[in-house]
């Protein structure tokens, strides 16, 4: 059993695109979603959103039927089920909400593969209206998530749940894919012996570039999904046979993929 923890974020890395806004422009409302973004917090946007679809009429069917057809790459889910058959323990860590997320991974049989989800809250209520919540709430103290970069939106910040997960798995090391300006706090938090596997062209890998030298973890780019297929299993089974062989006293030359350039371009 691999001693291997891979954190996935949802949005732009399991799914090729943001899930709320493939929720709010499919339903039609990208309109109102606009006019309404400049006085409201997203959270309760969403929520509000929600409400707004409801009255239209629109059931928790027709947004369930927008999720099972959100855009993904042919092999993220193949390197999904790989990854879990290697022994990993498979996590994911997300700014969109549990609805969204567990009804896309449910229809793609993929559900049971994680282990952990730690996302916004969200649930249908009994007027069979999704109702979509902060993961911390910060409208009633008015006082947004501490967190060390400034980077994070207020109501999360990935860097206090991935050092809640790793206080539960210090013996693992860690693999981290993301894509967006949310995953740059995390990737800070990993250690020496970790992974970070950032999307090319997307803004954490320009943050990365940026900010090298306060990366611990070994960078291993990826740009679609045939990428991170390939690089994730290469990563897990040169791990795992590190493991095997250090448990053997046998030294072996570490296997070293291909690193992000100092300099983003
Ligand atoms: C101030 C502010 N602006 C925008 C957002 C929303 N937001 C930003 S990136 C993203 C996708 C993240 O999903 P994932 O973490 O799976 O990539 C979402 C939903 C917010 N919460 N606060
Ligand atoms: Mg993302």
């Amino acid at each position: 059993m691999a001693g291997i923890v891979v954190v996935f974020d949802f949005d732009k890395t399991i799914i090729d695109c943001d899930s709320d806004n493939w929720v709010i422009d499919e339903l039609g409302a990208t309109e109102l979603f606009n006019q309404l973004l400049p006085t409201m917090p997203w959270n309760s946007l969403m929520d509000r959103m929600m409400k707004e679809l409801h009255d239209q009429g629109k059931t928790i069917e027709d947004i369930t039927e927008v999720l099972k057809r959100t855009p993904i790459h042919p092999r993220i889910i193949p390197a999904i089920k790989s990854a879990h058959d290697l022994g990993c323990d498979l996590k994911i860590v997300s700014d969109a909400n549990t609805f969204f997320i567990e009804t896309f991974l449910k229809h793609h049989g993929i559900w049971e593969l994680f282990s952990e989800i730690h996302t916004n809250p969200s649930f249908v209520d009994d007027e069979g209206r999704l109702r979509i919540f902060p993961q911390h709430d910060f409208t009633n103290t008015k006082s947004p998530l501490d967190c060390n970069t400034n980077l994070c939106p207020p109501n999360m910040c990935k860097a206090m749940v991935i050092e809640k997960i790793q206080a539960c798995n210090t013996d693992k090391k860690f693999i981290y894919l993301g894509d967006g300006i949310g995953d740059f706090c995390p990737s800070l938090k990993l250690k020496n012996g970790d992974y970070l596997m950032p999307r090319k062209n997307f803004p954490v890998w320009d943050l990365i570039c940026k900010n090298q030298k306060l990366i611990k973890a070994e960078i291993h780019q990826w740009s679609d999904g045939q990428e991170m297929e390939h690089v994730l299993i290469r990563l897990i089974k040169a791990i795992s046979t590190e493991e095997t062989n250090n448990g053997d006293s046998t030294q072996i030359v570490s296997v070293k993929l291909w690193t992000i350039p100092v300099t983003a371009h």
